[in-house]
């Protein structure tokens, strides 16, 4: 079986593991980008791509297996009660659901992105640790989003954004970025990626839907006239890339991408942001 090519590593593996003196910095960026976009698959890449890589998924699991925890001494997942995928019950009844989708979905993202980095990560030099999405995007894309849809309502929307600020305001320092990278694409090629991916939960997702996603994204992160209330996040440095193009078998493309990325990064650490 011939052997295919790795792609060009992203940064250089640890070298400096042993020496006590060395001091590695962690760099953490979000990746952010539409509904199907490619995130994962651009996740996985760069992943693959570099020892120095670890990424934090989102955690879709939990919100398609909501899990009672009975809070007895067995917690092990065989014990917990599955009790609703919380994902199919926002999409088929938003009115309904939103809020607790919005509430449960930045929770796990805060406790997902809390959880310590692996030894591994933290002794490795130039470390960078990938958000898939971020508690910034689950305010001002989503629930914006289903505000301004109607779906939550205004004492919903004033509760959200009331206890949002005030966690990213206790937790923040620990999740806080360094860069963002933005997946950029068409709604139409993302609806197209939706449909040959066929996650049945998103099955009747409709184009304006993702326009109304895309147009928010590009608000906030390219144009960058939407209002944001975290001093940290007003400035912080953006990579945008088209991922319009199919670049799942295309050598070539992958390797300029990861070399975005990999100029990306350094001027991150030239600029003094890593933690
Ligand atoms: N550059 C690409 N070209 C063609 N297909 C792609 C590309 N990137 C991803 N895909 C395909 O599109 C689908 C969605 O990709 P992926 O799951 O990575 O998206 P995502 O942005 O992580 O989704 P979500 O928003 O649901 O988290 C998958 O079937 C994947 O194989
Ligand atoms: N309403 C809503 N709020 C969020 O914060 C959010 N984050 C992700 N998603 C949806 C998009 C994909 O279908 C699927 C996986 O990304 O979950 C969300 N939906």
């Amino acid at each position: 079986m011939g052997s295919r090519p790795r792609p060009k590593r992203l940064c250089p593996a640890a070298a400096s593991v042993q020496n006590p003196l060395h001091t590695p910095r962690l760099t953490r960026v979000a990746i952010e980008g539409n509904i199907a976009v490619g995130k994962s698959t651009f996740a996985k890449m760069l992943e693959m791509s570099t020892a120095a890589c670890e990424v934090v998924h989102e955690p879709i699991a939990k919100w398609q297996n909501i899990r009672a925890s009975n809070h007895s001494e067995d917690s092990s997942s065989s014990a917990l009660k599955s009790t609703g995928n919380l994902l199919q019950m926002m999409y088929e009844d938003p009115h309904r659901w939103s809020y607790t989708f919005q509430s449960y979905s930045c929770m796990s993202r805060i406790e997902a992105q809390l959880k310590p980095v692996s030894a591994r990560l933290l002794n490795t030099e130039n470390s960078v640790q990938i958000f898939e999405r971020s508690v910034y995007s689950d305010r001002y894309i989503f629930a914006s989003n289903m505000y301004d849809l109607g779906y939550l309502n205004e004492t919903e929307w004033t509760i959200y954004q009331d206890w949002h600020t005030y966690l990213i305001n206790q937790f923040g320092n620990r999740i806080a970025l360094e860069g963002i990278i933005y997946l950029q694409a068409s709604p139409e090629k993302c609806l197209e990626r939706i449909q040959q991916r066929a996650r049945v939960e998103e099955k009747e997702i409709q184009v304006n839907y993702l326009q109304q996603l895309h147009d928010k994204h590009e608000d906030w992160l390219v144009k960058r006239t939407m209002e944001v209330h975290f001093d940290h996040l007003k400035n912080v440095p953006m990579l945008v890339l088209d991922m319009n193009e199919d670049f799942e078998e295309d050598k070539l493309k992958q390797n300029k991408l990861l070399e975005q990325v990999k100029n990306f990064m350094h001027s991150l650490r030239l600029d003094g942001r890593s933690l």
